[in-house]
């Protein structure tokens, strides 16, 4: 299997395997869970000794390219709440949860060698910057197993029935083909695992890399609505399908507001607090108590985009990232930074859209329709160059994910997956739709903004909005 580099996934790259004592090191990404996890079932069965790291790197807090961090506030204290359950949980296996504030890159290489560790396990991510970083390790420590193992996905990527060089140029071709491949129980959580290596706590630059650091964004208490962590991430499971709300998905899915609409799973998915194969078990589940229908159909649909993007960002590597995509098609649109500042502090001329990006801006989420409204004002109406809203999203999302943020966008943009290229939405029949009596922009700007919207309405937003008026900046 190999992606538009050439490299291999989803496969043992035996770099040494001499030692008889496996001493592993479990450099943890997007699987913070020890349920259906195929790498600690693995270490439970073939390692003698395990040392569990998770790495904070200072460059993802640093503004990158196209304006935004890597990690932001949400995604942040998501991230840290998960990570703090996920070591409470190793606790009760006599194991830790080692976090190294560094660039993997430059501490694990260090930390490998010290402690003679001698096989590396890693999910198998789909992000080109995350497939680049376990290159360049194994490139400097090249006398260490690397083991790679499916955890993110319903699928293995030998579960395929085609190569994922021949992945499907479209969802729909790829939804075909999967449709009867056997999706996997999700496994239990193993009942132990190894003891811990001996950490060297005297190393002078180990101790300075393991101490919480001052570059760190101070978390705040905000949105209590998602809270990380394994154990939380199965409390949404149970809540959501011990209900009958996966019966009336398909019906609320598109709502722009409310918790029930949609199963809120994202934000414990993206971080692989659960995983998509546990969802796929519950919904099952359900599906065998309450009945399958429509929308419980749906909810699985939904997870195969989800799978699609995945597969997508492993095939295509960098150019998910490319301004004129996997096809090399290069949008009419371009960088104009009084229109993206506007489009980023809720302040365009259109009223729906403000009020989607302040609840964005306010908690780190916002349902699927309205991400495709915003997307699709952003490169349509102010249009600008997709790449720096898709970066804004990544900073502001409490559920980022690499492949389904940048393939959405690539999507909506044109430059991806759907043959038909740009799609655009018609803001007018959005708001009649989904907000017909501006319920939705009164909760997140209030009246004033309602009383905007009844004022242009006759010809609403994009008719009486002249673009051409904006600053070419
Ligand atoms: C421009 C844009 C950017 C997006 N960025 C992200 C992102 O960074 N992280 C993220 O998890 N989702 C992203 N999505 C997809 C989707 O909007 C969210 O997954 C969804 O709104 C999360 O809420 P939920 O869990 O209640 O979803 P539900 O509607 O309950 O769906 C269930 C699950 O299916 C998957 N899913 C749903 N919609 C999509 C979709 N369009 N594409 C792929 N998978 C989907 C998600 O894993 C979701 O948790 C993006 C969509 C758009 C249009």
């Amino acid at each position: 299997m190999n992606n538009a580099d050439g490299q291999t996934f989803g496969e043992t790259n035996l770099q040494s395997t001499s030692q008889s004592t496996v001493s592993a090191l479990y450099w943890l990404g997007d699987d913070l869970r020890v349920a259906d996890n195929a790498i600690f079932a693995d270490i439970a069965q073939h390692a003698q000794q395990l040392m569990v790291v998770y790495c904070i790197d200072p460059n993802w807090f640093c503004s990158a390219q196209y304006q935004a961090q890597y990690v932001g506030k949400y995604k942040l204290r998501f991230l840290l709440e998960s990570l703090r359950a996920l070591d409470e949980t190793l606790n009760q296996y006599g194991q830790q949860l080692h976090i190294v504030y560094a660039s993997a890159q430059q501490s694990l290489p260090y930390i490998i060698q010290r402690h003679t560790i001698s096989r590396v396990y890693r999910s198998d991510h789909s992000g080109a910057d995350e497939q680049a970083a376990w290159q360049n390790i194994q490139q400097q420590c090249p006398n260490v197993e690397y083991l790679t193992m499916t955890t993110q996905t319903l699928f293995d990527l030998q579960q395929l029935p085609f190569e994922l060089a021949d992945l499907p140029p479209t969802f729909s071709q790829f939804r075909k083909k999967v449709e009867k491949v056997t999706i996997c129980a999700a496994a239990d959580a193993v009942s132990w695992l190894p003891p811990m290596v001996a950490l060297k706590q005297q190393d002078k630059q180990l101790q300075a890399w393991l101490a919480y650091p001052n570059w760190l964004p101070q978390t705040q208490m905000f949105n209590n609505v998602f809270c990380g962590g394994e154990a939380q991430g199965m409390l949404q499971l149970d809540s959501y399908f011990s209900s009958n709300l996966a019966h009336n998905y398909k019906v609320v899915r598109n709502e722009l507001d409310g918790w029930e609409c949609s199963t809120k799973f994202s934000p414990w998915l993206a971080n692989g607090c659960v995983s998509a194969r546990q969802v796929v078990s519950a919904l099952k589940q359900f599906e065998l108590q309450q009945g399958a229908n429509e929308s419980t159909e749906c909810i699985l649909y939904e997870l195969l985009w989800r799978e699609y993007f995945h597969f997508y960002a492993h095939k295509f590597n960098t150019l998910v990232f490319r301004f004129s995509g996997i096809n090399g098609r290069k949008p009419l649109t371009s960088f104009y930074a009084q229109r993206i500042q506007a489009w980023k502090n809720a302040s365009t001329p259109f009223p729906l859209v403000n009020a989607l990006m302040k609840q964005l801006n306010d908690t780190g989420y916002m349902s699927n329709r309205g991400r495709q409204i915003v997307a699709s004002c952003f490169v349509n109406e102010l249009q600008c160059d997709w790449r720096y809203g898709a970066a804004y999203f990544q900073q502001q999302l409490i559920d980022y994910d690499v492949a389904v943020n940048w393939g959405n966008w690539q999507y909506l943009a044109g430059v991806g997956a759907d043959p038909r290229g740009c799609r655009r939405f018609n803001l007018q029949k959005q708001q009649q739709t989904y907000d017909p009596e501006g319920m939705f922009i009164n909760a997140w700007l209030g009246r004033e903004a309602v009383k905007q919207h009844d004022d242009t309405n006759a010809e609403y937003c994009i008719d009486s909005v002249d673009i051409a008026d904006w600053p070419r900046n």
